[in-house]
């Protein structure tokens, strides 16, 4: 691994399956708006309850960085996603496609993503943190940014994919990158490997999640 470079020594790790995640047919559908109502609202519906997790995973980050400068994104990011944009694009998309934001049953894929946060979470390993919270932002705005203009009509489509692009999230994701980049090099080789591992992980539930939405 080159100094400096562990985010990427990491993705490369993960090919192809990386590739088959950003490039994957649901979120190209959604690039495109054309991601039936039916696999629209099942992949919501689940992702609804993946953020909740999620959430709760950048309240962990908050807790362990190791300093306030790294403290402060994580509770800027978590702002937003707990009070506004996120949340509040849920309730519209999920109602405008009928369906709520109640109890629903976990899909197999959900509950081992959800399994992998709380494990990061309950780690209190500052570095599995944020390797999760990176696979998590750097795949989406991997299939985002392959979006092209006019974005679709649908707000559903639309707005899901403004929230994971632009300038924004991407100093978020850069962020979430230099973080690991700048842990990596501390790192005994142990360490290293359950970080690959951590990441591998959360590489494979992208995919099989999308897969999951396909139905
Ligand atoms: C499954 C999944 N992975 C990532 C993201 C981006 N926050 C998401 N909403 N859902």
């Amino acid at each position: 691994m080159s100094e400096g470079n562990f985010s990427e020594w990491l993705r490369a790790r993960c090919e192809p399956t990386w590739t088959e995640v950003v490039t994957h047919p649901f979120a190209e559908a959604i690039t495109k708006g054309t991601v039936p109502d039916d696999d629209m609202r099942r992949y919501l519906s689940q992702d609804y309850q993946f953020v909740d997790t999620f959430t709760a995973l950048l309240g962990a980050a908050v807790a362990c960085a190791d300093s306030f400068e790294a403290r402060v994104p994580y509770g800027r990011f978590l702002g937003q996603v707990a009070t506004t944009e996120e949340k509040t694009y849920f309730h519209r998309a999920l109602d405008a496609l009928g369906a709520g934001t109640g109890a629903t049953v976990l899909e197999p894929v959900t509950e081992d993503f959800r399994t992998l946060m709380d494990e990061a979470r309950t780690s209190q390993d500052y570095v599995l943190i944020v390797a999760v919270l990176c696979v998590a932002e750097w795949t989406y705005l991997g299939w985002a940014s392959r979006a092209t203009q006019p974005y679709p009509d649908n707000f559903v489509h639309r707005e899901w994919i403004e929230l994971h692009e632009g300038p924004e999230f991407r100093q978020w994701v850069d962020f979430l990158r230099g973080e690991l980049d700048r842990l990596g090099p501390g790192l005994d080789e142990d360490h290293r490997q359950e970080v690959l591992s951590v990441f591998h992980r959360a590489v494979e539930l992208e995919k099989r999640f999308f897969d999951m939405a396909r139905g």
